[in-house]
């Protein structure tokens, strides 16, 4: 897929510029609110006309100011998914489904229903109404239905923002594993870094209107952590649970971390911020945290007025923070060993 974006789109006050080239399949849209990323959405499904510049999809011209030329939404073969999943309550889940489907030419419906059944875990719900299903169902129809319009581009804008967190995080699976199963490029917006480090590779920042950066997720979470006050989130992919004593052990990488969260479901993906790590330059003598690894120090960045610690813990990495002065008294360089204490009670389970 290549999409190149130039254009500008003004209401009022306010000022959208845009101008960048996406080739890649996993693209972010990050800002804050009122920044501008709807409007973004809107102007690429050709639900707003920009007031000027020119929008190429595939090299095919979809906009042009110049030429006078906008191709009507349902020429542009790009499908939406937002933040409500805006079903037709008369249809059926299959209905719903097949909505799209009916109206893509012949020539290109590579995606078919049985497909998505699959993929998405959806067929028991095949012959209900949409009425009574729950956030994630209905958001998991919506997808099967963006998908099944065969479209050369999906934009997601907030599709998660609606569900609570413990759904978010299940559904991040479906949406990312669809996508990459029918090839479907996605244009992914949303306001969270840590959605955006688990669906995009590449990011484009925008700050009231402006395009501010153009990075990788991982990057933007590094440049933000010193500022945020949730700081820089490690997301940690744990296997293996073990209840031990009146706490739970998971395998991470070659090392066993101990939690206070019993394990549920099959994934157990968790959260642990930059801010609740300690480090020691020395083995402590005795801790109450119940983890404490030993790393070597892989990397030290600044971020605000933090510096960060990228440890290498056996083939694992973490991101810790530290101030300027602590930073100093431990003496990081690249290569130089740590500990690093955590609390079971530090992570916090996302999936
Ligand atoms: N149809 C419209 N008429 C007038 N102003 C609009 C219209 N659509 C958007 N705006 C304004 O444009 C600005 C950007 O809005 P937009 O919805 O694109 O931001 P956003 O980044 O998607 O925000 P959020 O994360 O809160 O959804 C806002 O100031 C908004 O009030």
């Amino acid at each position: 897929m290549e999409l190149i974006v130039r254009m500008a789109k003004s209401f009022g006050e306010f000022r959208l510029r845009a101008d960048f080239t996406a080739s890649g399949s996993r693209i972010g849209i990050f800002g804050e609110s009122g920044s501008g990323k709807s409007t973004l959405v809107n102007v690429l499904a050709g639900l707003a006309c920009p007031d000027s510049g020119e929008i190429v999809l595939d090299g095919e011209t979809l906009f042009s100011g110049a030429a006078r030329l906008d191709l009507p939404p349902e020429k542009r073969r790009i499908a939406l998914v937002f933040q409500h999943p805006h079903l037709f309550p008369h249809l059926s889940v299959k209905g719903n489904l097949l909505y799209g489907w009916k109206r893509c030419a012949v020539a290109n419906r590579h995606i078919h229903i049985d497909d998505i059944v699959d993929v998405l875990r959806i067929g028991h719900l095949l012959g209900r109404g949409v009425t009574n299903l729950s956030g994630g169902e209905k958001q998991r129809v919506a997808l099967g239905r963006a998908l099944l319009s065969n479209p050369r581009l999906l934009l997601m804008d907030e599709p998660l923002s609606a569900l609570d967190d413990s759904l978010r995080f299940q559904i991040i699976p479906y949406l990312r594993g669809a996508c990459e199963t029918f090839s479907i490029p996605y244009l992914f917006i949303s306001h969270s870094l840590v959605e955006m480090r688990l669906m995009t590779d590449r990011v484009i920042v925008y700050d009231r209107g402006r395009q501010a950066a153009d990075t990788t997720p991982d990057e933007l979470a590094r440049v933000r952590m010193g500022t945020s006050p949730v700081g820089y989130i490690n997301l940690l992919r744990l296997t293996d649970p073990q209840p031990r004593g009146t706490l739970f052990s998971y395998a991470w990488g070659d090392s066993r971390l101990v939690l206070n969260t019993p394990p549920a479901g099959e994934e157990h993906l968790f959260e642990l911020s930059s801010k609740d790590m300690i480090l020691f330059r020395k083995h402590p003598e005795a801790i109450s945290a119940r983890n404490l690894l030993r790393c070597t120090v892989a990397g030290v960045f600044k971020s605000g007025r933090k510096e960060g610690v990228e440890l290498a813990c056996g083939r694992e990495r973490l991101v810790a923070e530290v101030a300027a002065e602590a930073a100093r008294e431990l003496e990081l360089v690249v290569g130089s060993e740590v500990y690093v204490a955590i609390k079971a009670s530090a992570f916090r389970r996302l999936g």
